[in-house]
């Protein structure tokens, strides 16, 4: 049987609260070249063809998300996030009713993907789904308690896990629920299916699709963002 993908609904966890920013308010929501990180994502992912609807899961105490003019897109709806990026994402996954949708779940704090990395992710994903990832350059540590080197990991077959992640809405829903009702650590979709025995694909993305985790992040952030302006 040919694989088919199904209709496409963005999910973006956009809950969090950016700790290890540590900054006056969540990350998702600090100026990058004129607009809000979100901003950036939410309209990369509502102008993609592919994309047929976008559903952000925001913080329950947010207050800045109806501000922004793509919270109005038609396309867009937004429901609350959870205590974790994996619950938020679950809550996301809730208000999708179409059966034969595909989940493509993309981090709020990744404002630098491109519309060729989901034509890449799209085009390549197969029944097990697939994420975005990016081959590991550097020579991998492991460390020891005490911060010395413990040994060097064999780095050929290591990859860094990016977004989106790209999987069946039912499937991804039922591996979540599983996951989390185990306690299991489930810091991206992949390893929910993982858990399963899923063995999603992985697509060779740009390592420029960074995550604004820390203050360094926003300066290589800003410096991508205005070379796509
Ligand atoms: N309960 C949570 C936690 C995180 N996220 C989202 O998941 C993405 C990746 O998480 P991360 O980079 O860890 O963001 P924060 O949790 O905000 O960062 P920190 O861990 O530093 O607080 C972010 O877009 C964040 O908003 C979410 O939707 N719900
Ligand atoms: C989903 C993710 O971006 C893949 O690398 C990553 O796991 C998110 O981790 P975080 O600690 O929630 O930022």
């Amino acid at each position: 049987m040919t694989f088919q993908l199904g209709p496409v609904v963005a999910v973006v966890p956009a809950a969090g609260i950016g700790k290890r920013m540590g900054a006056t308010m969540p990350k998702q929501y600090l100026p990058l070249v004129g607009k809000p990180i979100l901003s950036h994502t939410l309209s990369l992912l509502l102008s993609h063809p592919r994309v047929d609807r976008v559903v952000v899961a925001i913080n329950p105490d947010d207050e800045v998300f109806a501000s922004l003019p793509e919270a109005n897109h038609p396309k867009l709806s937004a429901v609350v996030g959870g205590g974790e990026r994996a619950d938020s994402v679950l809550s996301a996954l809730n208000s999708i009713e179409d059966e034969q949708a595909w989940a493509m779940v993309h981090d709020a704090a990744r404002p630098c993907l491109s519309h060729a990395d989901i034509d890449a992710l799209i085009e390549q994903v197969g029944a097990q789904g697939a994420i975005l990832a990016a081959k590991v350059r550097d020579t991998m540590k492991r460390g020891d308690a005490n911060g010395n080197i413990d040994h060097t990991v064999e780095r050929e077959a290591l990859w860094h896990a990016l977004t989106p992640q790209l999987f069946p809405v039912k499937a991804l829903r039922d591996a979540l629920v599983d996951g989390l009702a185990q306690g299991a650590a489930i810091t991206d979709e992949a390893s929910a299916m993982e858990r399963l025995g899923w063995k999603p694909k992985l697509v060779e993305g740009q390592i420029s699709n960074l995550k604004v985790t820390h203050p360094s992040d926003l300066k290589m952030a800003e410096l991508l963002i205005q070379e796509t302006l």
